[in-house]
């Protein structure tokens, strides 16, 4: 038996690296676990989010943002630029620069906070204890006073399309082709799905995405959902609704996809390559032993209840592997809370209050509840929505596409959600996240003082609009 920790967390993406700087900065004795071994066979912090997540999918879509720019969008503005070219090598080669360096970020602060970090595939043994098989096979095995499982989730593969890394791919294969597939397939409109395929269609890909649902962003607000689907037909994504894949072939250099519409017609399409982004899955494999006394609940994810706390007592779990949206920032959240709470406080989290972003061109974004929500629930509101196409900034920038809209109770006017798509959804979403934080009224932002010229004061306005306030357009009704 070897050293003995306060707490041990398994994993280091968002969830598990923040988990562990926290419990650090409390003075706790720490030591983070983590696997993942990278294409150098060095051990590497960062998880999902950092390695094949959120960080190389956002420098892809920057990079081909910029690319189509060039290409298409800046003629408008008086720049000639003269035949334009990418080299998809020079910009995978990038991506891979951003990841190490936010990776080593982590390293870098597990240093300064005194966080150990133990390489090899952690196991929860009974009695909080923990088992490491490092990579030559050697286990070691620790203990600890609290254990954060945090070990994240993997991409689902469906049978009628299994991954074989060279025709077909997850989101992982997505972010590593050598060259612009000319016909890409994506199966599922989801949140990879939408991203990944914008990518690869600004940089020349002739992109199909086959979607099983009959409506397009089932789960976001469907005014939001339909304006931003207008948007991706514009710009040349081919997204077909209610297609549910039953096959795949791959023959040489090429698939040939087989799907069902929704009458049932079968349908054939040949790709270059075929993304299968249909959702994520809890992963725990391996990482509990039979008498650990963590379950796990139907669907796979570790049983936990609202503090992060699982079925055994002193182990916690976070994240992706726990219930909840599978978000980094979430997972990070929770992090945090579930440390302060090791350490003796009684930080609790407000799960009414994610936002969530995806990230193609314009940004879609949304936080609290969806115009659909809030009628099921039976609550009176009121909605106020404003276009970006009457926004002085969003016209000088060329980015008028898009509106804000916000919900706010009948009866209290406090804000209930907010669902944008348009120029710098992310960050604006979270000027209402705060609001909804402090519990703010739609007239309380209406209220506040905005910057001018801004992309921001699409929130002021929508905020106005609410009530039939807006300034800048027409408003529907008066107050
Ligand atoms: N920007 C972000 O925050 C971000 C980015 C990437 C991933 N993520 C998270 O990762 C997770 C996984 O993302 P995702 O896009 O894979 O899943 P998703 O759940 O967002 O979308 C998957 C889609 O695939 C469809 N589908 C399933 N089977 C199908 C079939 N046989 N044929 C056609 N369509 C089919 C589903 O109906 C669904 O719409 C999500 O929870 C997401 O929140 C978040």
């Amino acid at each position: 038996m070897s050293e003995k920790f306060d707490v041990i967390v398994i994993g280091s993406g968002p969830g598990g690296y923040v988990a562990a700087i926290r419990a650090a900065q409390l003075g706790l004795k720490t030591a983070c676990v983590e696997k993942w071994v990278n294409k150098e066979g060095k051990t590497v912090n960062g998880g999902t989010c950092l390695n094949v997540g959120c960080i190389p999918s956002k420098a892809l879509l920057d990079s081909s943002w910029k690319y189509h720019e060039a290409k298409d969008a800046l003629e408008v503005h008086g720049i000639e630029t003269g035949k334009v070219k990418i080299d998809v090598k020079k910009m995978i080669e990038r991506k891979e620069g951003v990841v190490k360096q936010m990776s080593g970020g982590i390293s870098g602060l597990f240093m300064a906070n005194k966080v150990t970090s133990i390489q090899g595939t952690g196991k929860l043994l009974a009695g909080k204890k923990v088992e490491v098989t490092d990579k030559d096979g050697k286990t070691t095995t620790y203990e600890a006073d609290n254990v954060i499982l945090a070990s994240g989730s993997v991409p689902v593969n469906i049978p009628p399309a299994p991954v074989d890394n060279k025709i077909i791919v997850d989101s992982t294969g997505a972010l590593e082709f050598t060259e612009v597939p000319k016909r890409l397939g994506v199966i599922g409109a989801g949140v990879i799905g939408l991203e990944l395929g914008s990518v690869w269609n600004r940089l020349g890909s002739d992109v199909v995405v086959l979607e099983a649902l009959d409506s397009f962003l089932a789960i976001m607000d469907q005014q939001i959902a339909k304006e931003s689907q207008k948007i991706f037909k514009k710009q040349g994504l081919d997204i077909r609704l209610s297609c549910r894949v039953t096959g795949s072939e791959v023959k040489g250099k090429e698939v040939v996809v087989t799907y069902q519409d929704k009458d049932g017609n079968e349908h054939q399409e040949t790709f270059d390559k075929l993304i299968v982004c249909v959702g994520r899955r809890p992963y725990t494999e391996g990482l509990l032993s039979e008498d650990a006394g963590v379950k796990l609940d139907e669907r796979g994810f570790i049983y936990v209840n609202d503090l992060c706390m699982t079925s055994a007592p002193g182990v916690w779990a976070i994240g992706d592997v726990v219930r909840g949206p599978m978000l980094a920032h979430k997972a990070s959240e929770e992090g945090v809370v579930v440390a302060e709470r090791i350490a003796g406080q009684k930080p609790m989290m407000n799960y009414d209050v994610i936002p969530n972003v995806i990230y193609t061109h314009p940004e879609i974004a949304a936080v609290g509840r969806t115009e659909e929500q809030v009628k099921a629930d039976g609550e009176p509101y009121n909605v106020g929505v404003f276009p970006f196409l009457a926004v002085g900034r969003a016209v000088a920038a060329n980015e008028s596409s898009g509106m804000v809209k916000i919900i706010a109770h009948a009866e209290t006017d406090r804000v209930l959600g907010a669902h944008i798509v348009g120029p710098s959804a992310s960050d604006l979403v979270q000027q209402v996240a705060i609001a909804m934080e402090f519990g703010s009224s739609a007239e309380d932002i209406g209220m506040t003082v905005f910057g001018h010229p801004t992309f921001s004061e699409a929130v002021k306005e929508a905020a106005l609009a609410v009530n039939g306030h807006a300034i800048h357009m027409a408003n529907r009704k008066k107050r």
